[in-house]
């Protein structure tokens, strides 16, 4: 039983990766894993479910065991159209889950208590939503949305045209869950080769540090029916 209400997660994958040179920058292997396997071990205990947002032929997903879910409207407009979709899909399939966590697909190292504090830092500050930082650095893909918001989200992406995550979230008031960035920061997030390389070596320190002093949070999710 999570301190906090039931929340879906859903995993960003629907952008082209065009630093990494195209293709499914979350498919990549980071030491024996995909960036996917990553990010799903340290999102599923947080969240009842956890859904993929991607785009294309949904078949190159299925060894995730994710539901796979492609953005709600066309042409490749950002990261809000991904959250849309996920609302939207939340409302359909699982219309007693009230909150989404959002999570890009490229962020192996999100914390253990990302869900907890997001929802903290909302009802902290009375907000409707509440997106994650660390250090000065904001991270507005990273962040918790109410279901209750999607149509208000269709009209500012299909209707206003925006297309920031920032502009929407602080549109609502946002509240920030901030996370240190020592020993190294937990929304790091990989575009490119040479930042494989080194969210590499930071898996190797975070598994030795894990192994010599305890657990990582990591565990399995709830089946996800869609
Ligand atoms: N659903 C959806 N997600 C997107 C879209 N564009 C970007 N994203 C996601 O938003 C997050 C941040 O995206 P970016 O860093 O801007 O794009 P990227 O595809 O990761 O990489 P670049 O193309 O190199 O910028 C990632 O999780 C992307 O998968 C989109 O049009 N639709």
């Amino acid at each position: 039983m999570t301190p906090y209400p039931a929340t879906l997660g859903v995993i960003l994958a629907g952008g082209l990766a065009r630093r990494m040179g195209g293709g499914d920058k979350p498919l990549l292997m980071l030491q024996g894993q995909t960036l996917l396997g990553h990010v799903k071990q340290r999102l599923a205990p947080q969240c009842g479910c956890v859904i993929l947002n991607a785009n294309g032929e949904p078949s190159r997903f299925i060894a995730t065991g994710l539901p796979v879910v492609a953005d709600s409207v066309p042409d490749h407009p950002g990261p809000l159209a991904g959250i849309l979709t996920a609302l939207e899909w939340t409302a359909r399939n699982q219309p007693a889950i009230e909150w989404v966590v959002s999570v890009p697909g490229d962020t192996p190292f999100i914390p253990a208590d990302l869900v907890e504090r997001l929802h903290a830092a909302r009802s902290t500050a009375q907000s409707a939503v509440a997106y994650a930082a660390s250090g000065p650095q904001e991270h507005y893909t990273t962040g918790l949305w109410p279901v209750a918001l999607r149509h208000d989200l269709r009209h500012a992406l299909t209707v206003k045209g925006m297309r920031r995550v920032e502009d929407w979230a602080k549109a609502q008031g946002a509240a920030t869950a901030t996370w240190p960035i020592e020993p190294f920061d937990p929304f790091f997030n990989i575009n490119t080769p040479e930042e494989l390389d080194a969210a590499s070596t930071m898996l190797s320190i975070t598994s030795l540090l894990s192994r010599r002093f305890g657990n990582d949070g990591c565990g399995e999710q709830e089946d996800c029916d869609d």
